[in-house]
């Protein structure tokens, strides 16, 4: 029974002789929330909407909770969609926004729990036009639960917000998460990605170019160890394994690594031996941005070679 929400497989979509999706393969768990991300054109919209059964594919399969995603009649009640582009009313209030959402939404919440929900209670005699942007794509998320789905899709939820307003809808998603919604999101703010997703796919040109766990994919990024000479020591000698790259700005060293903790060891033996004593010492895994960057990076050479 407890089978994975989304299944995709070798997954296309052509338009003439354009391919947007180009055989992509993932899995989401139930409760997980999974993070696809992508440069521009990737391919992440045209995916979701396969999923969300707006579109139909080139090839491949999509299932969700088994069904084929057209089948909106089995998946309507299960699943919630926050799309790009809101639909809002700008006269109507907040309360009015969902009484009137609440008649097309079986089982859905009182009007009062429902922005409760998602901490809008301050504000359901607001008129739409009156909201600021974060508040409205609140709104946007208390329609799509309204029904409590079981799946949300999340295609760039942030996009266009300050960082409070950012932060503010993070949270609303975290907490949707901690009560058991499997959630699909696409977002550009990478540090959003890696605070919210315990599973990744990064996209590039219709293909996805790595997936897993996050540590799995951070791990596949180069790490830092960053600090700095005391005065008067030289750098002569660092041991910097093979294939790290050292790079010394005055007294500030960086040694960019597969192995951070190891890089790390080594450095400090090194110190040690000669009784120097380094400051501002720094030891990091890559950040998603930097995986992300990296991939980006290696895929623009081989497109110019
Ligand atoms: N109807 C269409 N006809 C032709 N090309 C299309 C059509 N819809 C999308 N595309 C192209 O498919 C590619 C993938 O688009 P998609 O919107 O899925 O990317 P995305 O990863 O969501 O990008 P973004 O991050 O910019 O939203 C783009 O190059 C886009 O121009």
């Amino acid at each position: 029974m407890n089978g994975p929400v989304i299944e995709v497989g070798g997954l296309r979509k052509s338009y003439g002789s354009f391919t947007a999706v180009d055989g992509v393969s993932f899995e989401v768990g139930q409760g997980e929330v999974f993070a696809l991300l992508g440069t521009n054109g990737a391919g992440k919209t045209t995916t979701i909407e396969i999923l969300e059964g707006y579109l139909r594919p080139s090839a491949g399969t999509a299932r969700v909770f088994g069904h084929d995603p057209a089948d909106r009649a089995a998946l309507r009640s299960r699943t919630g969609l926050v799309l790009q582009e809101s639909g809002l009313f700008g006269d109507l209030t907040a309360a009015e926004t969902v009484a009137a959402w609440r008649r097309f939404t079986s089982g859905s919440r009182p009007v009062a729990e429902a922005l409760e929900l998602v901490g809008l209670s301050g504000q359901a005699g607001t008129r739409v036009k009156r909201m600021s942007g974060g508040e409205r794509r609140k709104l946007d998320i208390a329609l799509a639960t309204l029904g409590d789905p079981e799946l949300l899709f999340l295609d760039e939820p942030t996009t266009g917000l300050d960082a409070e307003a950012r932060r503010k809808v993070r949270d609303l998603v975290r907490d949707l998460a901690a009560r058991g919604m499997t959630v699909l999101l696409t977002t550009h703010y990478l540090e959003e990605a890696q605070e919210l997703a315990a599973r990744v796919a990064i996209m590039d040109k219709g293909e996805i170019v790595t997936q897993g766990t996050m540590a799995e994919v951070l791990g596949r990024g180069s790490g830092r160890v960053a600090f700095e000479l005391p005065d008067g020591a030289t750098p002569e000698g660092l041991p910097v394994g093979d294939g790290d790259a050292l790079t010394v700005d005055g007294r500030r060293c960086v040694i960019v690594t597969a192995d951070p903790e190891s890089a790390a060891h080594a450095v400090l033996g090194w110190a040690h031996v000669r009784g120097l004593r380094l400051s501002g010492l720094d030891v990091r895994q890559a950040t998603l941005e930097e995986v992300f960057l990296d991939i980006a990076d290696r895929r623009g050479q081989e497109v110019r070679t």
